[in-house]
């Protein structure tokens, strides 16, 4: 399989902390990808520089062939990579199915003035921009939830809808950024479930940073390790789980992988 996404000597400090330092990463088309660190590993840097949140001080991105190393996420999102941010960024006054279509707009970079002063827009909406809120409901099991305000959602369901809400466009790659963070016991099997649902059945390829070891070990392979702002090692969870260098960087925070 190739690479999707891959990314070279990436660096970024914020005055004088490294966050990420010379840090390679490579996606392969078709992979679920996980990347796990302690905490202050870089993940979230990484994340951010990967989606264009932030520019790198140096280093290249690129996507599917592309050098997308200074292109604005909006940008990115057109070219079919997607992500997530740890926290959920609904509308909380909106319903599911409202959010569901307004986020085409939102993550393509259009301009949503014009959707909020003409609500009903949103209500009437476009045909296949509601036909396709319709099957990414049925994805994401939030059907009966499609008429609840964004607000009154448990914290799982809201990062249902997150995900689900990266699926409004057509897009090949998703970054999900902690999806198992507050999300209950009973939810997160309905959120693994999707993940590895979108990937199997809809060819979806998936970076995941999470902390969850159990998300990561049911889904992902292979896992990417990184402390100190850099590259540690990667391969199949199970061996990563016991490899000394893992354990050492983790247990320099006191945390058991
Ligand atoms: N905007 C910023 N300004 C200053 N320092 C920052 C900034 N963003 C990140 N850092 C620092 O960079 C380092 C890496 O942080 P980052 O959030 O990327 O790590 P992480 O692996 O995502 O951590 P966690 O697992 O706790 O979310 C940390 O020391 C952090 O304090």
């Amino acid at each position: 399989m190739t690479a999707l996404l891959s990314a070279k000597g990436l660096s970024r400090s914020f005055g004088g902390v490294h966050a990420v330092r010379d840090m390679g990463v490579e996606v392969r088309e078709g992979s679920i990808t996980g990347l796990i660190g302690p905490n202050g590993a870089g993940k979230s840097t990484l994340f951010n520089l990967l989606s264009g949140v932030i520019r790198p001080q140096s280093g290249t991105v690129v996507y599917n062939g592309e050098d997308i190393t200074t292109l604005a996420p909006f940008r990115r999102a057109r070219r079919g990579m997607i992500r997530t941010f740890q926290l959920s960024r609904e509308f909380g006054r909106l319903t599911v199915l409202e959010n569901l279509m307004l986020s085409p707009q939102m993550q393509l970079g259009e301009r949503l003035w014009p959707l909020f002063s003409r609500p009903s827009a949103v209500a009437r909406g476009d045909a296949a921009v509601y036909g396709r809120a319709e099957e990414v409901m049925e994805i994401a099991a939030l059907t009966p939830l499609r008429d609840a305000y964004a607000a009154d959602l448990s914290g799982g369901q809201k990062k249902l809808l997150e995900l689900a809400r990266t699926l409004m466009i057509d897009c090949d790659l998703i970054l999900l950024d902690e999806p198992g963070a507050g999300v209950n016991p009973a939810l997160m099997g309905t959120l693994t479930e999707m993940i590895h649902r979108l990937n199997a059945d809809h060819g979806k390829t998936f970076l995941i940073v999470e902390h969850d070891m159990d998300l990561i070990g049911r889904l992902c392979n292979p896992v990417i390790v990184m402390t100190e702002g850099t590259f540690l090692t990667q391969g199949v969870f199970d061996t990563i789980r016991d490899d000394p260098r893992v354990i050492e960087a983790y247990l320099g925070g006191m945390v058991d992988v």
